[in-house]
């Protein structure tokens, strides 16, 4: 297996900004009312993530990629092992890392750009900049004729798009996505990742990003971990040299296949193994 710290840096990523994400020996045990086995959901996890890197996560269905997000968010306790961001021990949610869900998670009373401001005005932090900011990335993800209107006035694909915006306007240098296009329509994920990658390039910043879609992690990614089946652990850390900015073209290119069935290859083998 690759050193999860070693993995070299795309050289056309915006490497120096955001904060570094770094993971020692964590592992998760759920415990289970009515006097079941507990769950071991990961284990023995060491993972550092560059600052500015995009890494996705991806595995077996239950293999812990969601629980080892919320562990680093701070929504979740680990059970074992430690989560530093920058200079800070993870305990608990913070507002300088930003967090996007698999559904958009908008408040259906108020209008998108209420709703895209709202971290700012819970955190008081509504100044210039942030309005300035707002208008920028509304305007980034086209929703700017769309600010005045209520969630359910626009489609699950824009709807997503604000909860992306939400995500980036207080400008976290840490962005946690958890399957954050996987309700959508392959027509729309693929405009969904462009848009990504411009805001990324436009504010970059350490993003961590959990998919199914291998194509997907591939597209937008530095590096790719590879989890095993449940316990999960990082099998292995796959490098994606391909050149920044990544375009709808990349999707053609052989180089890309490559690395896309190289991947597939490496959770095949283990989810035939699941059931052998
Ligand atoms: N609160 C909980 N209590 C008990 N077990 C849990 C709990 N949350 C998750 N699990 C179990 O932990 C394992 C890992 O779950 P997790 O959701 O992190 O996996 P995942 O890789 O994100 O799954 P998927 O790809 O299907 O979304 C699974 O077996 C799941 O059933």
């Amino acid at each position: 297996m690759k050193s999860a710290t070693t993995g070299t840096q795309t050289p056309a990523s915006p490497a120096g900004v955001g904060r570094e994400i770094i993971l020692e020996s964590v592992s998760k045990t759920y415990a289970v009312k009515g006097g079941k086995e507990p769950v071991t959901a990961l284990t023995s996890v060491d993972l550092t993530i560059a600052r500015g890197e995009f890494l996705s996560l991806v595995g077996p269905s239950g293999c812990g990629k969601s629980t080892m997000l919320n562990i680093i968010a701070g929504l979740l306790p680990s059970s074992t092992g430690t989560v530093r961001i920058g200079d800070r021990a993870v305990s608990e949610p913070d507002p300088s890392t930003g967090i996007v869900f698999q559904k958009a998670t908008l408040l259906r009373w108020l209008t998108i750009e209420d709703n895209v401001l709202l971290p700012c005005k819970v955190g008081r932090r509504v100044d210039t900049a942030a309005l300035r900011r707002a208008d920028h990335l509304l305007e980034l993800a086209g929703l700017a004729d769309f600010r005045h209107r209520y969630p359910r006035e626009l489609s699950g694909g824009m709807q997503q798009r604000a909860s992306i915006v939400r995500a980036l306007v207080g400008d976290p240098e840490v962005l946690l996505m958890d399957e954050p296009f996987s309700a959508l329509d392959e027509f729309t994920r693929e405009g969904l990742q462009d848009e990504l990658m411009r805001l990324w390039t436009d504010r970059p910043k350490t993003v961590v990003f959990i998919t199914h879609n291998i194509a997907e992690a591939v597209y937008l990614s530095d590096r790719v971990g590879v989890m095993t089946s449940r316990p999960g652990t990082l099998k292995e850390i796959v490098d994606i040299p391909l050149a920044r900015p990544r375009t709808p073209r990349l999707r053609t290119d052989p180089a890309f296949y490559e690395l896309v069935s190289r991947i597939r290859g490496l959770i095949g083998h283990q989810e035939q193994g699941a059931h052998a």
